[in-house]
C-alpha cells in the first residue's frame, strides 16, 4: 500500500487511501435510524430534491466531543445491502415507487463531506460540532446514526472527565461499570470512552482488547468468602523475589506475623482475633499473585479483620522480597477507614522497618460519583484509586444528552430554525468556529463567522457578541486562534482529510483541552458561563432572517 499524500496536516483522500474500518459495533448499519428518515428520504426523492446541497451542524451542549471516530468508520462504509432494501420497502407504504429503492441501493457517501471540532476538545452550547454537506436525502439518512452515535460518547466521555476533575490530577481512576452498564454497546463504550475522558484503566477485558485500554482490577467479595480457614489451603510455599530462597509454609509465617500485629502496643485493644476465613483468602491470593497482591478488606470487618489480615500478608511478603500492592475499601465510611488503614501502615512502616509500607495503596469502591468524591475531598481521605462503576457508566445524574442536528443551509441559502426559546433558535449559514485564547493561556471566548469572513488573527482586535442578546458584547484581543473545525471526511472531493487519531492521542487531547479552560468554567457548583459569540456580521444576519422567517401576529 502507498503512503498516503499529506497535505496541511491532513491526508489527501483518494482510492489508494487506505480503507477506514467499519463501526466498531455490527449493529451500526444504515438501518440503525429512525423510520421518518427513510420516509423523508423517499419525500425528498418524489419531490426531486434528494440531491439538493445541504449543511448541517450538530449544536453542542457544554461537553467533551466524542464519537467522531465511530462517526467516520459509519460513513466511509455506509452501503445498504440488497436486504436492508428490501426491509425498509416494506416499512414503507406500498404506494412507493420502486425507482427510490434503484436511488437508496446507489447511495454512498461520496458526495458528502464532513467537518467537525476534534475529538476529545471540550465543547460549548452553540457552536456546532460537526457540518455534513452533501445531497440532502443522504444528510438526512446519516442524523440519527450520527446522533446516537455522538449523544451517549459525548455524555459518558464529559462524565468521565468530570469525575476526573473532582478526583485530581494524581489518583488513579478505574471504570469497573460494565455489570451495570446499559447492556454490552454500553458497558464497551462506556470503558472507551471514559479512558477518553481521563480514566487510567478499566476492568472490561472486552474493551481493553478491542481499544488498548490498560487493565486493572482486584478481586471481589464472593473470592473471600470462599475460602473456610488456613487449612484449605494446600500448597503453602512461596519463593522469594530473587529465586534464592524457600518458604515451605507461607500460612505460618503470616501467623507468625499476626501475632506480631497483635502484640503491637499502639493496636492493642484494635483487634483480637481476626477473621481466618478472610486471612486464607488472602494468603490463596497472594501465593498466586505474589506481586501483585491487593486485597479486599471490607467483607467481615475493615479495622479489626481486613487490614490487619491484610498487612499480616505483606509482611510475610515483605520477608520473601515482594512489595504488598494494597487494599481495596467497598463499604463503610471511605473517608474514616482509609485514614484508619493509613496510619495503621505508617505504623508498621516504623514499627518494623519496613520501608514504603506506609505509602500501601488504598482503592475505594462502593456507589462513588461526584458528589462523593467531592465529600472524601472535603473530609480528607488517603485513598490513592477509586473503582467507580454504576454512577460512571450509566451517567445516573444526567442519562441523556441532548446534541441536535440542524439544517442551516440549503442550496447555498442560509436556514434558521426558530422557537419560543431562543437558546434554541439555531444559528444559520455555513459558519466557521475559533476559539480565542487570552493572555494566561486560557480559553475566552468561541467565535462563529461566515465562512467567507476573515478569520480572527492574534493580537488583532475582534469584536465578540452574544448570538442573541444585543447588549452582550466585548472586544477581545486574542493572544492565541484556535481553528476549530477540521475535514474529516471529503468524499471524492479533491481535499485533505484529517488522520483519525488513536485513542491515546485522543485522551491526550482531551486532558490538554481541559487544562486550557479555566477551573471556574469546570467547577460542579454554579460554574461561570463561556462565553459562546458570533461576530458582527453574522450577529446581523441571523438577526435579518429571524425577522424574515418570524410571522408578523395579528391582534384584535
Ligand atoms: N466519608 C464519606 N462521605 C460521603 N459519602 C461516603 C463516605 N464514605 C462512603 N460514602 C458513600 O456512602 C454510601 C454508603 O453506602 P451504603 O449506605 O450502601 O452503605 P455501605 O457502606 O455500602 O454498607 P454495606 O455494608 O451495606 O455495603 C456510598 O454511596 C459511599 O460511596
Ligand atoms: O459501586 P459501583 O460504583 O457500581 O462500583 C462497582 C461495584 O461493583 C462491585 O460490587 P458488586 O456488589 O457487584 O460485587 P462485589 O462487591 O462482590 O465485587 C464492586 O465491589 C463495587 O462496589
Ligand atoms: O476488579 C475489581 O475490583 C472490580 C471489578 C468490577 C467491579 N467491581 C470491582
Ligand atoms: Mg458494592
Amino acid at each position: 500500500m502507498e503512503a498516503t499524500p499529506k497535505i496541511n496536516g491532513g491526508v489527501k483522500y483518494n482510492s489508494r487511501t487506505p480503507a477506514i474500518h467499519g463501526p466498531t459495533n455490527p449493529m451500526v448499519t444504515p438501518l440503525l435510524t429512525d423510520l421518518y428518515q427513510f420516509t423523508m428520504a423517499y419525500a425528498y426523492w418524489k419531490a426531486d430534491k434528494h440531491n439538493d446541497h445541504a449543511v448541517n451542524p450538530f449544536g453542542g451542549e457544554y461537553t467533551v466531543f466524542a464519537g467522531l471516530e465511530e462517526c467516520i468508520r459509519f460513513i466511509a462504509n455506509f452501503k445498504l445491502s440488497k436486504d436492508e432494501i428490501a426491509f425498509v420497502r416494506e416499512c414503507l407504504s406500498p404506494t412507493c415507487e420502486d425507482g427510490f429503492y434503484d436511488y437508496l441501493g446507489g447511495i454512498d457517501c461520496s458526495d458528502v463531506e464532513v467537518y467537525a471540532i476534534a475529538e476529545g476538545s471540550v465543547v460549548f452550547p452553540k457552536v456546532p460540532l460537526m457540518r455534513i454537506e452533501g445531497p440532502v436525502a443522504v444528510v438526512q439518512l446519516l442524523e440519527t446514526p450520527f446522533v446516537n452515535l455522538i449523544n451517549f460518547a459525548s455524555l459518558v466521555t464529559t462524565n468521565a472527565a468530570r469525575h476526573r476533575f473532582v478526583a485530581g490530577k494524581n489518583k488513579l481512576l478505574l471504570e469497573f461499570g460494565l455489570r451495570r452498564a446499559q447492556g454490552p454497546d454500553g458497558g464497551v463504550g462506556a470503558s472507551k470512552y471514559c479512558y477518553m475522558g481521563g480514566f487510567d484503566a478499566t476492568s472490561n477485558c472486552a474493551a481493553g482488547k478491542l481499544f488498548g485500554i490498560p487493565l486493572h482490577g482486584t478481586h471481589s467479595h464472593a473470592f473471600v468468602s470462599s475460602f473456610t480457614g488456613p487449612d484449605e489451603i494446600t500448597e503453602k510455599s512461596l519463593q522469594s523475589h530473587d529465586g534464592s530462597r524457600l518458604c515451605t509454609d507461607f500460612v505460618h509465617l503470616t501467623q507468625m506475623w499476626l501475632g506480631k500485629l497483635k502484640r503491637l502496643s499502639s493496636s492493642e485493644g484494635v483487634f483480637g482475633e481476626t477473621n481466618q476465613s478472610e486471612l486464607a483468602a488472602f494468603v490463596s491470593y497472594a501465593l498466586a499473585f505474589p506481586n501483585n497482591f491487593l486485597a479486599l478488606v471490607d467483607t467481615y470487618d475493615v479495622m479489626r479483620s481486613g487490614v490487619p489480615n491484610f498487612c499480616a500478608v505483606g509482611l510475610a511478603l515483605s520477608d520473601m522480597g515482594y512489595k504488598a500492592k494494597g487494599i481495596r475499601l467497598d463499604s463503610g465510611d471511605l473517608a474514616y477507614l482509609s485514614c484508619e488503614a493509613r496510619k495503621f501502615f505508617q505504623t508498621i512502616e516504623k514499627e518494623f522497618q519496613v520501608p514504603g509500607f506506609g505509602k500501601t495503596g488504598i482503592t475505594a469502591s462502593n456507589d462513588l460519583n461526584e458528589e462523593t468524591l467531592d465529600a472524601l475531598n472535603k473530609q480528607g481521605h488517603e485513598v490513592d484509586s477509586f473503582g467507580i462503576g454504576t454512577n460512571l457508566v450509566t451517567c445516573f445524574s444526567q442519562p441523556a444528552l441532548g446534541c441536535v442536528f440542524k439544517l442551516v443551509e440549503i442550496n447555498n441559502q442560509p436556514r434558521i430554525k426558530l422557537s419560543e426559546d431562543v437558546s434554541k433558535v439555531s444559528i444559520p449559514c455555513k459558519k466557521r468556529s475559533f476559539r480565542l485564547y487570552g493572555k494566561e493561556g486560557y480559553a475566552l471566548v468561541d467565535i462563529m463567522l461566515g465562512e467567507n469572513e476573515p478569520p480572527p488573527k492574534e493580537g488583532q482586535r475582534i469584536l465578540c457578541r452574544h448570538p442573541f442578546n444585543e447588549t452582550k458584547r466585548a472586544y477581545v484581543v486574542p493572544q492565541r486562534v484556535e481553528d476549530l473545525m477540521r475535514c474529516y471526511w471529503p468524499g471524492n472531493a479533491d481535499k485533505a482529510r484529517e488522520e483519525l487519531p488513536t485513542l491515546k492521542h485522543i485522551r491526550e487531547h482531551c486532558m490538554k483541552q481541559l487544562e486550557q479552560m479555566r477551573t471556574d468554567h469546570m467547577r460542579r457548583l454554579n460554574p461561570t458561563p463561556y462565553k459562546v459569540s458570533v461576530s458582527a456580521k453574522l450577529y446581523e444576519f441571523i438577526h435579518f432572517l429571524w425577522l424574515n422567517e418570524a410571522p408578523v401576529g395579528e391582534l384584535q
